[in-house]
């Protein structure tokens, strides 16, 4: 099957992003697996489908791979790169668009200056919608990973994460400790861990070791996570600069029933055709 993908990336959070709608798609998990493959494939660290609309009051689906082929329900960076795709292919020509993903729905809006601004929806705390194994929310909890007991935060913005507060970023054990908290049994669907370091209540520096994906120069919901753990352990304000590796988001968040709302780029890098095996 011959299959044409435009490469994009978020921050450098990369994706590889295909029309399904003017193509007819039907991936395997392990063909995601090898299109995300950064040697034998395209190489990204999510493949994003464009999709039609399968309910009243949206303009397309948007679904979500990880690199490991696995289905996920929330991708902030691809989100912005959906956006700025479904508009230059002239899948749309509106500058606010609605989308559906498993996780519900999101609008995104394209600013005169070109970022991309995407409702996240409203962060879910309560632990069976993370999901995360605990006896009653809190605003931090106690994790045993091997002989350390870390405290962080949990909370859904679609899918699932887990906030740490580190000294400084640059030293903290993300490629030890990243693994062990992605997969840790308390954690029934897996979880994206965020290490954050607070400079001041507008602005923190965060790393995030992806579920499915390992770490990522950049990660939106990893972003929104952290300022929303931030401002319910009462050490960040309304709006948050988070600086990541690959470079700087703007999150809003009222707190309560408000929704997250989180402004940045999104970049197109190449366009493609790959014959796809099996
Ligand atoms: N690894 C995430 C999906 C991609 C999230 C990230 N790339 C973003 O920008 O939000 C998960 O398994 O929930």
């Amino acid at each position: 099957m011959s299959l044409r993908f435009t490469k994009m990336h978020g921050l450098g959070n990369d994706f590889v992003v295909i029309d399904a709608i003017n193509q007819k798609i039907d991936l395997a998990r392990e063909q995601i697996r090898q299109l995300a493959d950064r040697r034998f494939g395209i190489g990204c660290d999510q493949l994003l489908l464009v999709e039609p609309p399968r309910e009243a009051g949206v303009d397309f689906t948007y679904r979500i791979f990880n690199a490991d082929g696995g289905e996920v329900a929330q991708c902030g960076n691809g989100a912005r790169c959906f956006a700025r795709f479904v508009r230059d292919k002239g899948l749309i020509d509106r500058d606010t668009i609605a989308v559906a993903t498993a996780a519900g729905r999101m609008t995104l809006r394209i600013e005169p200056d070109g970022q991309v601004t995407v409702n996240m929806g409203v962060p879910h705390f309560a632990p069976a919608d993370v999901p995360f194994e605990a006896d009653a929310p809190a605003e931090r909890y106690a994790l045993q990973v091997g002989d350390e007991t870390l405290g962080m935060g949990a909370v859904s913005l679609g899918n699932p994460h887990a906030v740490l507060e580190v000294d400084n970023i640059d030293t903290a054990p993300v490629e030890r400790l990243g693994p062990l908290i992605e997969a840790h049994p308390r954690f029934p669907r897996r979880v994206n861990a965020g290490f954050m370091q607070i400079l001041d209540a507008g602005h923190i520096r965060l790393r995030v070791y992806e579920r499915g994906a390992g770490e990522t120069l950049a990660c939106g919901s990893g972003a929104c996570a952290a300022v929303v753990v931030g401002r319910q352990q009462g050490r960040l304000g309304d709006k948050v600069e988070v600086t990541l590796p690959g470079g700087t988001l703007q999150i809003q968040w009222q707190g309560g029933d408000s929704p997250v709302l989180m402004t940045g780029p999104a970049t197109t890098v190449f366009e493609g055709n790959i014959q796809v095996q099996g």
